[in-house]
């Protein structure tokens, strides 16, 4: 399969190193304390000045201050901001003015209900991330290791690029893919030992997966 993967909340140069290897398109660095995944600008730092060329480096960031946004975007190298809070559209767009680096809007879904707002952020992003909606209460709005129901995107495309994303493993990748038509997906607990602990073998099986099928 042609499929592009983004791994997410990457936190060791080992695991980066092993999600390039195996060869995913996009890392993504998780810049909000309350994750498990949680890196902190020196430490996103280091890690993204080692990722080659062709590899882009995503700062995920929920709900963040343009002041913050500054802090991140002045030191660490990055190649797409990715918005996983409640940033408006308009707010959207202001952040794409002001960095001059695309932006990804994280859309979560539980059910039809949540559609629209696909529709919307596809016109203002330059991606689109279709997640699964945290559940009422998670301390975390993504990165929770739950799925939506893939038949209620099946075969739809947004005025923007977009990314599957939500409980992805390498034993659930295929059907998914096969159900929603995605040529992006996205993940990060599918490819954890623990939650923040990336795991090289589950990580070449995801990528495996996709490539075999
Ligand atoms: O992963 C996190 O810790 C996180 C924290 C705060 C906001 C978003 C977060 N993750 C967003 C992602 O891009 C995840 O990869 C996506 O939600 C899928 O996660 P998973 O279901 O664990 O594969």
């Amino acid at each position: 399969m042609d499929t592009r993967v983004k791994i997410c909340g990457l936190s060791t140069p080992e695991t980066v190193d092993v999600a390039v290897e195996a060869g995913a398109q996009y890392l993504g660095f998780v810049f909000f304390p309350k994750s498990p995944r949680y890196v902190d600008i020196p430490k996103a730092r280091a890690l993204a000045v080692e990722v080659p060329m062709g590899v882009a480096k995503v700062a995920l960031v929920v709900n963040a201050t343009d002041a913050e946004l500054d802090r991140i975007t002045d030191q660490v190298p990055l190649d797409m901001l990715q918005l996983h809070g409640t940033e408006s559209l308009e707010r959207v767009s202001d952040i794409r003015a002001r960095y001059g680096l695309p932006v990804m809007k994280a859309v979560g879904v539980s059910g039809p209900e949540d559609l629209a707002a696909l529709d919307a952020y596809g016109m203002v992003a330059d991606q689109i991330l279709v997640d699964t909606k945290a559940p009422k209460g998670a301390v975390i709005p993504g990165g929770n290791g739950l799925s939506f129901d893939w038949r209620l995107i099946s075969k739809r495309a947004w005025n923007a690029p977009w990314m599957l994303a939500g409980g992805l493993t390498a034993e659930n990748v295929v059907s998914a893919i096969q159900t929603t038509g995605a040529k992006q997906v996205d993940l990060s607990s599918g490819v954890e030992s623990a939650p923040g602990v990336k795991d090289p073998a589950k990580i070449r099986a995801f990528m495996a997966a996709i490539r075999d099928a």
